[in-house]
């Protein structure tokens, strides 16, 4: 088995980061079309259903999907010997930063909840701000993978 994942490690990282290319193409999107959703459209309109199902769409058949595989793949990778160097900074840093994108991700579907209920509360500037979150993640994660300070 791990002979096979070695064997495999180039494949892996190549699905790894095209899981990760849709992954972030939906943090980046998806708080903007709340910023959208929060300033230009009225509850209970028809743009506000067809909100929903943009969001709901981005969400579950794109950006689910993206997470789950960049995990997976991830995890492979992990587990291959020699791979990543526990007594690095640079792993640690990326694990916490990931995580931190992991529960980005929760929130923005709590949120998603929050317009199909009628009860959003977050601001437009809010989502604005929480907007420039996954940027600051993803500068965080791919200088450490790629610079290994
Ligand atoms: C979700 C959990 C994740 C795990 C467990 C994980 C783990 C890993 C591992 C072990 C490698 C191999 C490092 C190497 O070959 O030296 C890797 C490569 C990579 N990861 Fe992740 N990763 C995760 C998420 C992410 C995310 C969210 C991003 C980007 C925002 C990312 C970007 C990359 C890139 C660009 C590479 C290729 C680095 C290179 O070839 O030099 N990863 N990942």
């Amino acid at each position: 088995m791990m002979d096979f994942l070695a064997e495999s490690y180039l494949w892996i990282k190549a699905f790894h980061v095209i899981s990760v290319l849709a992954w972030m193409a939906g943090l980046f999107y998806l708080p903007r079309l709340y910023v959208y959703h929060v300033e230009q459209v009225k509850a209970g309109s028809e743009t506000d259903v067809l909100f929903q199902t943009m969001e709901r769409r981005l969400l579950k058949a794109i950006m689910n999907p993206a997470m789950i595989s960049t995990w997976v793949f991830g995890i492979l990778l992990v587990g291959i010997p020699g791979i990543v160097d526990w007594t690095a900074p640079w792993s640690w840093a990326k694990t916490v930063a990931v995580i931190c994108m992991t529960l980005f991700h929760m929130w923005l579907a709590a949120r998603r909840k929050d317009f199909v209920a009628g009860t959003n509360t977050v601001s437009g500037r809010g989502y604005r701000m929480m907007n420039e979150l996954p940027t600051l993640l993803m500068l965080v994660i791919v200088i450490s993978v790629i610079v290994k300070y």
